[in-house]
């Protein structure tokens, strides 16, 4: 099915597609490059997200369908199995990603494709979405260093995965990061102090998803501290490895595009491994034209402010009319009616880059709409001025809606600066049409609360009213809300709705409309 604008699915396409520059998600900041780990001394962010998403994949059981990629593992890291810092510190990379439209475990299973790709995987691993946040712990059972070869065998069967799988997906795990010396001093020879780790390398090459991994250990010059260790009861991956005879690992060494290809597919296998009752979405694909409106409000002197941008993909390039330098957008939109078409030009703010060399150009508008005419869609138009040559998106066919009844009065809506027995006000301020004020205005919001020993926090979706101010504009009657935010979770997101009513005798009735994923935002600071 074509995509049609807005979409609940919005939110995690940009978060997959905007990887850097303008207005970038900033995802793959904290791997880029490949060997990034903050400032803290052994830390490679890549791989521990790739080993997150593996221990929490693992303890899946495909004929239950019980676990998976579910983020049970922030529930699990009491165990020995899932020792050190690595699992939450995973977590904290993208909590600020993390929200009812991107679940902890979509956001796992997309941290293992942008790994690989900014360690220099090129195959393109496909990104479905659809994961649900697991509330506790799942069973035991990650592989250990000391673990039996029939008991690792059998878990990865009961996860769905046969031997030469298992031995594919260490070897593809293993191509990136090393042992800690802060967790395991006895393979690790260094410190146990965390702020002087020491990492034995499985591979020459712990930076680049590469497959010496693989040619190192056929040439027999490898000094993966699991293979050479002075203890072969910890010789994991010497026993993995060696459990067929080599013939895996052999063929992982004859030609990187091989472990290339071998490794995208586990890798896409591994993250697609979910409990039942996840129905994941098809691949996620960038989106070709996609507008954001930015602000639709009142100003003081009671105009309607339009203000938005246009994201337009420029992968394709010149010859499919996508050169950024020789482009041009513009809107077109009818009045509340559907009437009409009044041109409103964009300006270019700049680029962005995804994954897999996507590009995208961004164009900005702002405007002021006569308000007793309003606005309901819009049209957007990209023209080549090279080429004297328009193309007009439509939303196929239904024009991008735009709905004037409810204005979030964003100017005048925010979170206080100050904290008052650890809660914040949030003040939220709507415009109603006045024809719709004989049914409630709710505004539901997203509450996130803490859990002891747990990063993930909980989402609570809580209901407020808002409450008619007696004063009015044009069509519209102004409503508020005051919602009182905990200090440490203010930053949330919320949706306004507007039921809708029957149609009566003696009135019209309406549908129910809503303002979806609205932001808060902190109050401007006022100097005195
Ligand atoms: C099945 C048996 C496996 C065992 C016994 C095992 C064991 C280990 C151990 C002991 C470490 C060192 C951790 C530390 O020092 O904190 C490690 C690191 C790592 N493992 Fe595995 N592993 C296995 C499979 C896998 C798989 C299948 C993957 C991914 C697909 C994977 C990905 C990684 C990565 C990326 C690292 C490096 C982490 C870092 O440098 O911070 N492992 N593994």
């Amino acid at each position: 099915s074509k995509y049609v604008w807005p979409s609940e699915y919005d939110e995690i396409e940009e978060i997959l597609s905007l990887q850097g520059g303008y207005l970038s998600r900033r995802f793959a900041d904290g791997v880029v490059p490949c060997s990034e780990g903050g400032n803290v001394k052994g830390r490679q962010n890549a791989a521990e997200w790739i080993r997150t998403a593996f221990h929490d994949m693992i303890t899946h059981n495909s004929k239950k369908k019980t676990g998976g990629v579910d983020g049970s593992i922030w529930f699990e890291l009491n165990r020995a199995e899932n020792g050190g810092l690595a699992f939450n510190n995973t977590f904290n990379f993208f909590n600020f990603l993390y929200s009812s439209r991107a679940s902890a475990a979509d956001l796992l299973a997309m941290s293992v494709i942008v790994s690989h790709s900014s360690c220099g995987g090129s195959t393109k691993i496909p990104f479905r979405h659809g994961r649900i946040d697991a509330g506790e712990a799942g069973p035991a059972g990650v592989p250990e260093t000391h673990t039996p070869l029939k008991t690792m065998l059998s878990r990865f069967a009961t996860a769905g995965y046969s031997h030469a799988d298992m031995i594919t997906m260490v070897a593809c795990g293993h191509t990136l990061g090393g042992v800690h010396s802060v967790n395991f001093p006895e393979i690790s020879k260094g410190s146990t102090n965390i702020y002087n780790d020491t990492v034995t390398t499985f591979d020459g090459s712990p930076y680049q998803f590469d497959n010496s991994i693989a040619t190192e250990y056929v040439k027999g010059t490898t000094k993966n501290p699991l293979i050479i260790g002075t203890n072969d009861t910890v010789n994991s991956d010497k026993r993995i490895f060696g459990s067929d005879k080599n013939k895996t690992m052999k063929a992982l060494a004859k030609k990187p595009s091989v472990f290339e290809a071998k490794c995208a597919k586990i890798f896409s296998r591994m993250i697609d491994t979910v409990p039942k009752g996840v129905k994941l979405s098809s691949p996620l694909e960038a989106i070709d034209i996609k507008p954001n409106i930015t602000k639709l409000y009142l100003n003081d002197e009671g105009s309607l402010v339009f203000a938005g941008r246009v994201r337009v993909r420029t992968t394709e390039g010149a010859k499919k009319g996508r050169d950024q330098a020789d482009l041009s957008v513009h809107l077109t939109y009818a009045n509340r009616k559907g009437k009409g078409a009044t041109a409103i030009q964009t300006e270019y703010a700049g680029n962005s880059t995804g994954l897999y060399g996507e590009t995208f150009a961004w164009y900005e508008y702002e405007t002021v709409i006569e308000p007793s005419a309003g606005i309901s869609k819009f049209n957007i138009h990209l023209t080549v001025p090279s080429k004297k040559k328009t193309t007009k998106y439509t939303n196929q066919g239904h024009g991008y809606p735009v709905d004037d009844a409810i204005l979030y009065q964003d100017v005048e809506s925010c979170v206080s600066r100050t904290s008052v027995n650890g809660t914040r006000a949030f003040v939220a301020r709507v415009a109603l049409d006045k024809d719709r004020t004989s049914s409630a205005l709710r505004m539901e919001i997203v509450r996130f609360e803490k859990r002891q020993g747990v990063i993930v926090r909980k989402m609570d979706l809580e209901s407020i009213d808002f409450a008619a101010t007696g004063e009015e504009s044009g069509i519209w009657a102004f409503y508020e809300a005051t919602v009182q935010l905990s200090t440490s979770a203010w930053s949330t997101t919320f949706d306004i709705v507007s039921d809708g009513k029957k149609k009566t005798k003696g009135s019209a009735g309406y549908d129910k409309t809503k303002m979806e994923f609205l932001r808060t935002r902190t109050c401007a600071r006022v100097s005195s």
